[in-house]
């Protein structure tokens, strides 16, 4: 569904991503991982078709992305984003409808009405519908985004989920981009959580300084080792067999007193 080829993207000297390649196939899950400042979100607004690579290419669905239209890319992949500003005081049902706007010919349809609650409904947002946007909590917000997200109906779905989310709703809100895969969505979320990628993604591309320095399924590629290279501190990594695995950042100076 999405193909990546030797991407790039330079601001003046800079490389800020360089020599990426990947592919997420349809239930696919790929978390990207890195420290801050590795070019995450620039993959994404790249991925995304909001920056235009220096080198290399996106293909979705055998197409480079230059040659979707807005409304065409719109049907195909869906961006929940971190940007919370928005022009107008719209109510959250409002804000879940946007997602219908790349599926309008013409007039809204009854349809389009249905799917916006059932939306609403699936991240449990249908209480918050009147209620003003800018007036919502950045947990709730979110979650009205997603409905949104939701409503696009795209195939490809790219996420960077903020920091507002308690740890009930982040496992709420991967979860259910991990359902979403099963149902046939490819997912590419940028995480800071490496149990979190551990545990719902198929595949993590690990980035540092705009490089993949790993890619591949997450037991296979997040080592101890490689992680301290990347992360610049030391990983305990924990788990029973056949259960999940955990990777503990611990200072250097701990583990080697240990
Ligand atoms: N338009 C730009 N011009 C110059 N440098 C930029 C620009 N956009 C991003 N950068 C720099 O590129 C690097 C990668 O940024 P990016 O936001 O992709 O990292 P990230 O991995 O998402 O970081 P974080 O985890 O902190 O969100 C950073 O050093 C950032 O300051």
């Amino acid at each position: 569904m999405l193909k990546v080829q030797n991407l790039g993207y330079r601001v003046g000297e800079r490389w800020l991503l360089r020599g990426v390649d990947l592919a997420v196939g349809e239930g696919e899950f790929l978390a990207v991982l890195g420290p801050n400042g590795s070019g995450k979100t620039t993959l994404l607004r790249l991925l995304a078709g909001e920056l235009r690579p220096t080198e290399g290419e996106v293909f979705l669905l055998g197409e480079p992305l230059a040659v979707y239209g807005p409304q065409a890319l719109a049907r195909q992949r869906a961006v929940l984003s971190q940007v919370r500003e928005m022009a107008f005081p719209y109510t959250a049902y409002e804000v879940a409808f946007l997602g219908r706007l790349p599926h309008l010919v013409g007039r809204e349809r009854p349809l389009d009405h249905r799917k916006t609650l059932e939306a609403l409904e699936r991240v449990r947002a249908l209480s918050l519908k009147e209620r003003l946007f800018p007036s919502l909590s950045g947990g709730e917000a979110m979650r009205v985004e997603v409905a949104r997200l939701l409503n696009q109906e795209a195939r490809l779905l790219l996420d960077e989920p903020t920091n507002h989310l308690d740890p009930r709703y982040a496992l709420e809100l991967l979860c259910l981009f991990r359902a979403l895969a099963y149902e046939g969505k490819g997912v590419v979320a940028v995480l800071h959580d490496l149990n979190l990628a551990g545990l719902f993604a198929d595949r993590v591309l690990l980035l540092k300084e705009g490089r993949a320095v790993a890619y591949g399924p997450p037991q296979a590629v997040l080592h101890p080792g490689l992680l301290e290279e990347v992360y610049e501190v030391a990983f305990s990594v924990l788990g029973q067999p056949g259960g999940p695995t955990f990777w503990v950042p611990l200072p250097r100076e701990v583990v080697r007193g240990a």
